[in-house]
């Protein structure tokens, strides 16, 4: 393609992504599937610079003012991904001698906001709860995330899995805090891999395969995955359950379940039952109280932990949206609490940056039942499950990871035993 045909169509997908009406991985991947005549190569392009101007949109539309032209297009240039000499190729003169003048600006010196990228809602609580350490994150939110894969431990032992990986070309590590984890070096194409059509790992960052630890659901119990979504947590419960006992995924989206079943299929798991509820107080989540031993509350939250993949989620969310979720996040949690039986475990989980979404909701549920639940430190909790370094892991008596210290996602989990 000619280079400016390229550099076109980046203007165009930035146009889009930017109008932030849906998701930037769901605009990208339908702009792709209309231009079907992209190479693999032309979409890593389109992709990663899409990306890179969401993760300094703030940076590069202070730069960009001062250029001639569509917007977009000078974001493009900014943010390009692709060979240098390819962009040079797309660029006028004109267009040459402004970025040639902008690459030397001091951004250094420039105002915090247009460095660390956030809006200001989202930068102010940050900064105040994390001191000196605002800024390593920032850079960690900024780097991509590694590749983590789950070993589906009914099916396959880690060590085998690593083994097959390898004759495959596929150099990985074991994860430093899941005993399931593999981290992958590079970013290899995996659904072909042996390994991964026989259902003995999933893809799944580090820090979610901890969250399904702390539940630590163990063979013939009763387990329900409250928004178990597309099953990521559902599939490490099932196989730390060894395949036995009743695990409910529930969730209110059929779209997302649906996308539980092949992977299903693939994991060897017969003890799932997925079921569409109509909302946290549904029927038959009622018939079930009293009845169940563990329950996640993976909850629906600003995914503001999961920057690194998904930057739009800074630009998309607002406080607002965070204070719809919150009032969520609550009521799930109370009615989530119902289903378990006494000696039962409650495990309140987000991939959320923000304390108002994490201790915010635990400290209030740890005062508004204190006569049924008594919180369970998760770090007790942790080296129970033989997960590595737990101490490392914890805040207070809360779980905490963030993408600078333990390089997963930001995740945050709150534990909890009914009398
Ligand atoms: C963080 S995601 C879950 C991710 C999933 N556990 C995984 O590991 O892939 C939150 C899920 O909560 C679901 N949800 C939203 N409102 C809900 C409700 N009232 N009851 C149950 N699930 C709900 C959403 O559809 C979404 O799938």
């Amino acid at each position: 393609m000619h280079p400016n045909a390229l550099l076109e169509l980046s203007t165009d997908l930035l146009h889009q992504v930017l109008q932030f009406q849906a998701p930037a991985d769901r605009v990208v991947s339908d702009f792709f599937r209309t231009h079907r005549e992209l190479g693999s190569r032309e979409r890593h392009t389109l992709a990663e610079t899409t990306y890179g101007v969401l993760r300094q949109r703030l940076l590069f539309q202070h730069l960009a003012q001062s250029g001639k032209g569509e917007m977009e297009r000078r974001l493009a240039l900014l943010g390009w991904q692709g060979n240098d000499g390819f962009l040079k190729a797309a660029m006028s003169e004109q267009e040459q001698q402004w970025l040639e003048k902008v690459r030397q600006v001091d951004t250094a010196a420039l105002p915090e906001r247009l460095r660390h990228n956030l809006p200001d809602w989202l930068a102010e609580p940050l900064q105040a709860a994390l001191g000196e350490e605002f800024w390593p994150l920032v850079d960690a939110l900024n780097s991509s995330a590694p590749l983590d894969l789950r070993v589906n431990t009914f099916k396959a032992k880690r060590e085998d899995v690593q083994a097959a990986l390898k004759a495959g070309g596929i150099e990985s590590e074991a994860t430093p805090h899941s005993p399931w984890g593999l981290r992958v070096q590079g970013k290899p194409a995996l659904n072909k891999a042996d390994t991964f059509t026989k259902g003995e790992v999933e893809v799944q960052d580090e820090g979610s395969q901890l969250l399904a630890l702390l539940t630590d659901a163990k063979r013939g119990e009763m387990v329900v995955d409250f928004c178990a979504g597309a099953g990521g947590k559902t599939l490490a419960l099932g196989a730390s359950m060894r395949n036995t006992g009743r695990l409910y995924a529930f969730d209110t989206s059929g779209h997302r379940l649906a996308a539980l079943k092949p992977r299903l299929a693939r994991s060897g798991l017969s003890n799932v039952y997925p079921i569409q509820i109509a909302h946290e107080r549904d029927d038959r989540i009622k018939r079930l109280a009293g009845k169940i031993d563990r329950v996640l509350v993976d909850a629906p939250c600003s995914g503001l932990g999961t920057l690194r993949r998904n930057p739009d989620m800074k630009w998309r969310q607002s406080p607002q949206s965070v204070a719809e979720l919150q009032a969520k996040q609550e009521a799930i949690l109370a009615s989530a609490a119902r289903l378990l039986k006494p000696g039962g475990r409650l495990v309140y989980a987000t991939c959320s940056l923000l304390d108002s979404e994490n201790e915010g909701i635990a400290d209030a549920f740890t005062a508004a039942h204190a006569r049924d639940f008594t919180p369970v430190p998760a770090v007790e909790a942790l080296e129970k499950a033989h997960a590595g370094g737990a101490g490392d892991l914890v805040r207070g008596p809360y779980l905490r990871l963030w993408p600078h210290r333990h390089g997963t996602d930001a995740f945050f989990a709150a534990v909890w035993e009914r009398r």
